[in-house]
């Protein structure tokens, strides 16, 4: 039985090679001749997976190691009985470490504490409940917006959009990419949500590309607002507008989830859902796959405060090393994709394990999501 695999997904050989025979392949173009003889298709968003794809070929099974799922025609899949799983949550910690890299660089480059901002969190999944929790434990103040969340009646103080781009100083976006329907989010941040935006706002995009009108934000920066952005995520992909990198804060070639914790977890999730699918069951522990980081543990003195943190989180991950990598590399044909799949490797904060003097600052670090343990003596 063949398993065709993106060759940008970790631990895929290693994995399914337990169910069948492996192929590992490039996702964007894939290529189509190995279809012919594959049982099963492990993708990543690169790939769009949908009738003009599959239909002729015998595909049984569809596994995106990956959160979002708008490159899957899942209607389509359901119609011919092809199973299919995605990897919900698998990078969302990853999300929320990008975006709290680009703030805290932002925070020192101008100047301000992010205690005395609001931050606006459009979208309230996986990425933006956890945004909201580690912000919340910095006493930070979040607004939340997420239509579909409240018309289900979920617990949460949820605006409508209009309150967030009115009163959020920073205003992130984690939603899915709807083209149409009730909870559409192609072009959520158009020209007047941009314009609307408070005086010297921050706006990130680490969601889709496409829920950003790219061609709106570039008109805006060359109009001058006072505006700050940060853009993983880009319309489109992977030829991206080089004169609105020019003007962004921070540009990324679409890797916020890129540590090597959310792609193990992508990988397994799919894993664990096709050996379901088959009737093998089996479940995958993720530490028994990941390697030791560069840096394990280091003891800090005192409390925290924002400069602290910053020297914590940028020790782990900082994102200009992927801001300036892709200002290098743009231009050049196939550079995004190769930026992508030739990521260096980068741990999320758990990985790294702190030795604290003062009590509250183990507290808060491991509410935040390090590795942390209060050590009076060290
Ligand atoms: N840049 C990256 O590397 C990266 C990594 C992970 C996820 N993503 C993208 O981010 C998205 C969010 O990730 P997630 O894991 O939190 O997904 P999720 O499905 O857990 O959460 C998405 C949330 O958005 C809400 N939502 C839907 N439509 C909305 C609308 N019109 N307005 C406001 N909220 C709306 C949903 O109700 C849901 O709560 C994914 O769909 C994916 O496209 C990007
Ligand atoms: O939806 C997701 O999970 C992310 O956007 C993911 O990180 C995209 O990475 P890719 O699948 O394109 O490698």
């Amino acid at each position: 039985m063949k398993i065709l695999v993106d060759e940008n997904m970790p631990y895929a050989r290693e994995l399914f090679s337990r169910l069948g025979e492996v192929k590992a392949v490039p996702g964007r173009p894939l290529p189509v001749s190995e279809l012919s003889d594959a049982e099963a298709l492990m993708v990543r968003s690169v790939t769009k997976v949908n009738e003009a794809l599959l239909q002729g070929h015998g595909v049984k099974f569809v596994g995106t190691a990956t959160a979002g799922t708008d490159h899957v025609d899942q209607a389509w899949l359901a119609q011919q009985g092809i199973g299919f799983s995605a990897a919900p949550g698998c990078n969302a910690i990853a999300v929320v470490e990008y975006v709290f890299s680009a703030l805290l660089m932002l925070a020192e480059r101008d100047g301000f504490a992010l205690r005395d901002r609001t931050v606006g969190i459009v979208g309230v999944g996986n990425v933006g409940s956890r945004l909201q929790a580690r912000l919340e434990a910095l006493g930070i103040r979040t607004l939340l917006c997420d239509p579909p969340r409240k018309d289900r009646g979920d617990d949460g103080d949820f605006q409508p959009l209009e309150t967030l781009v009115r009163e959020a100083d920073i205003l992130t976006f984690h939603t899915p990419l709807y083209k149409e329907g009730q909870y559409k989010t192609l072009h959520m941040a158009d020209e007047a949500l941009i314009a609307s935006l408070k005086p010297g706002a921050i706006l990130v995009n680490a969601c889709r590309g496409p829920v950003v009108d790219n061609a709106a934000l570039r008109r805006r920066l060359e109009a001058g607002q006072a505006l700050s952005t940060v853009l993983d995520v880009w319309e489109p992909e992977p030829d991206l507008d080089v004169e609105l990198l020019k003007r962004v804060d921070i540009g990324t070639a679409h890797i916020a989830g890129y540590t090597l914790e959310g792609k193990a977890r992508g990988t397994t999730q799919v894993f664990e859902a096709y050996s379901t699918f088959l009737g093998q069951s089996q479940q995958v522990a993720l530490d028994t796959l990941l390697p030791t980081p560069d840096v394990v543990r280091l003891a800090v003195h005192g409390p925290l405060n924002q400069a602290l943190l910053k020297r914590l989180a940028h020790l782990v991950y900082d994102v200009r090393r992927d801001d300036a990598l892709l200002r290098h590399a743009t231009g050049r044909p196939g550079e995004f994709d190769k930026l992508r799949k030739n990521y260096a490797e980068r741990r999320e904060w758990s990985s790294l394990y702190v030795l604290c003097d003062d009590a509250a600052t183990a507290a808060l670090l491991q509410k935040l999501g390090f590795g942390a343990v209060h050590h009076p003596s060290h």
